[in-house]
């Protein structure tokens, strides 16, 4: 990876490095610092130390952490941003926008060090005053986000996620603390009591807690609506957009926006209601049989999303990841056997595991229930339950959201869950 700054090469790989360039040193790649210097690179300097070369003081950053919700949140404060005439870049799982243009696609959730500056020197050359961004575990771990100051870092929860990576809850937990120890400015949700984090310049929001934007009511009739108290004012929100969950996302948005802004409540809130959400997460893809698509890929994800149709039949259809964490497959079996009517064990991105394997592993926490179809191909398994599907049930596509991709060992095979769905939209 390389970044130039006024005509010089930053790198940060051992290979690219020499006299005329500096090699950016981090947890990474400080293994091969000596080959840099071998390779006759006389400028090391730290990630940390890149500050001092790119001035980034026309820039506010805003990260976003937490299990579930990043993309959403992050997509949200995007979004009301642009709308209140911003110039804005949005970096995250789906790739790197600029100004609502798609400029890179799905790639790391948060890239390296020297793509983080590279992004953020790109939205600078276009005119943004805000760059957002999602902050996984990884990076923080490995130490990506390393030299950025953060407007404002947002933490959506803290479930589970990534322990094939992590190893333990604990560390997992551990790690997306450590994002909030410092001074900055934060948003936390109140309502989860697993985060920890430095109180100074502290702000909440919350659906039960008191927090300084607290969601006093919701409902669901016709799309969403929202009521929140801040500081004893009311202000309300609408969004087309379905779950519990969403209302937290919404309402980190909100708040996430007004912190950074300054600019009225009711303004921001008027302009959250252009939103309609992010592609492959609670997407309607059809009615008729009404069929979903979803990111779900958490135990705590598909039960925010399972228990939002509780009035319906639910016929479920998902996998899991391979080479991903191997505890949390028996885990989202149960989840999808407590809510719903019909499921359907399928692959979701193998990559170097047997497929069969991920399936057991998920059958393993499925206990009498009455309807459980394994279909390892995907397309088959998608096919079966709109072949299923009746006017009193949804047919839930979890686990791959907007992916254009299945993922078997290395390569990629071009895959869309919305496309198959729409193979088998039933007449009018
Ligand atoms: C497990 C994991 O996170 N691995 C990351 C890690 O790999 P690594 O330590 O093996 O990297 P490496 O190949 O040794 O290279 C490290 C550094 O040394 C340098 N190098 C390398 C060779 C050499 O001769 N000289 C040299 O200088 C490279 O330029 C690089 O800067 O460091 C690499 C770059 O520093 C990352 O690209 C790589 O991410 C891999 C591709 C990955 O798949 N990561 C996933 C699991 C990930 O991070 N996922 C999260 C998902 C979060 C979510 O959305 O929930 C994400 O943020 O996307
Ligand atoms: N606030 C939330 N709480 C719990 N579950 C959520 C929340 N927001 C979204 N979800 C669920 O998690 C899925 C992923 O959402 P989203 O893509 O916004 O999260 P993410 O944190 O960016 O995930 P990833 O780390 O995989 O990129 C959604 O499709 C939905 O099922
Ligand atoms: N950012 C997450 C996405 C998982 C999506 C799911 N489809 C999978 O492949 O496990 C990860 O890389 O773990
Ligand atoms: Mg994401």
């Amino acid at each position: 990876m390389q970044l130039i700054i006024n005509n010089r090469v930053y790198t940060d790989n051992s290979n690219e490095a020499d006299e005329n360039s500096v090699f950016v040193v981090s947890k990474q790649n400080e293994k091969f610092k000596d080959s840099a210097i071998l390779n006759g690179c006389k400028e090391i300097i730290t990630a940390n130390e890149l500050k001092n070369h790119l001035d980034m003081s026309s820039i506010k950053v805003i990260g976003i952490t937490g299990t579930n919700g990043k993309t959403t949140t992050a997509a949200a404060i995007y979004s009301i941003l642009l709308d209140l005439g911003y110039k804005v870049a949005l970096q995250g799982t789906r790739g790197f926008f600029i100004n609502d243009e798609r400029v890179e696609d799905y790639s790391l959730t948060t890239p390296v060090q020297l793509g983080n500056f590279a992004h953020i020197q790109k939205a600078m050359q276009n005119g943004c005053t805000f760059f957002v961004m999602e902050v996984s575990s990884h990076a923080i771990e490995q130490k990506r986000i390393e030299g950025l100051e953060f407007a404002l870092k947002i933490h959506t929860n803290i479930t589970r996620d990534h322990l094939d990576y992590h190893k333990t809850i604990e560390e997992y937990i551990r790690v997306k603390n450590s994002f909030f120890d410092d001074d900055c400015k934060k948003l936390i949700n109140k309502d989860d009591k697993i985060v920890k984090y430095n109180s100074k310049n502290g702000f909440a929001y919350s659906l039960d807690e008191p927090s300084t934007y607290k969601v006093t009511a919701y409902s669901f009739k016709n799309g969403t609506h929202v009521m929140f108290s801040h500081f004893g004012e009311m202000h309300s929100f609408s969004s087309t957009m379905m779950g519990i969950f969403n209302v937290y996302n919404l309402m980190a948005a909100v708040a996430a926006v007004h912190i950074t802004t300054q600019k009225p409540l009711d303004e921001i809130c008027e302009a959250l209601e252009g939103f309609a959400g992010v592609s492959g997460r609670m997407e309607t893809v059809c009615s008729n049989p009404l069929a979903i698509v979803d990111f779900a890929h958490t135990p705590d994800g598909m039960k925010e999303v399972l228990q939002s149709f509780n009035e319906k039949e639910i016929i479920c259809v998902f996998g899991a990841g391979g080479d991903r964490d191997k505890l949390k497959r028996p885990l989202m079996g149960q989840i999808a056997a407590n809510f719903a009517k019909h499921i359907i064990v399928t692959s979701d991105n193998p990559r170097n595991e047997d497929p069969d394997l991920i399936i057991e592993d998920i059958l393993s926490g499925i206990k009498n229930h009455p309807s459980v179809l394994v279909e390892i191909n995907r397309k088959e398994a998608i096919k079966k339950a709109m072949e299923m599907a009746n006017e009193n049930s949804v047919v839930l596509v979890l686990g791959k959201g907007d992916e254009a991709t299945q993922i078997i060992y290395d390569k990629k095979f071009p895959f869309s869950d919305k496309e198959e769905i729409l193979k088998h939209i039933k007449a009018e």
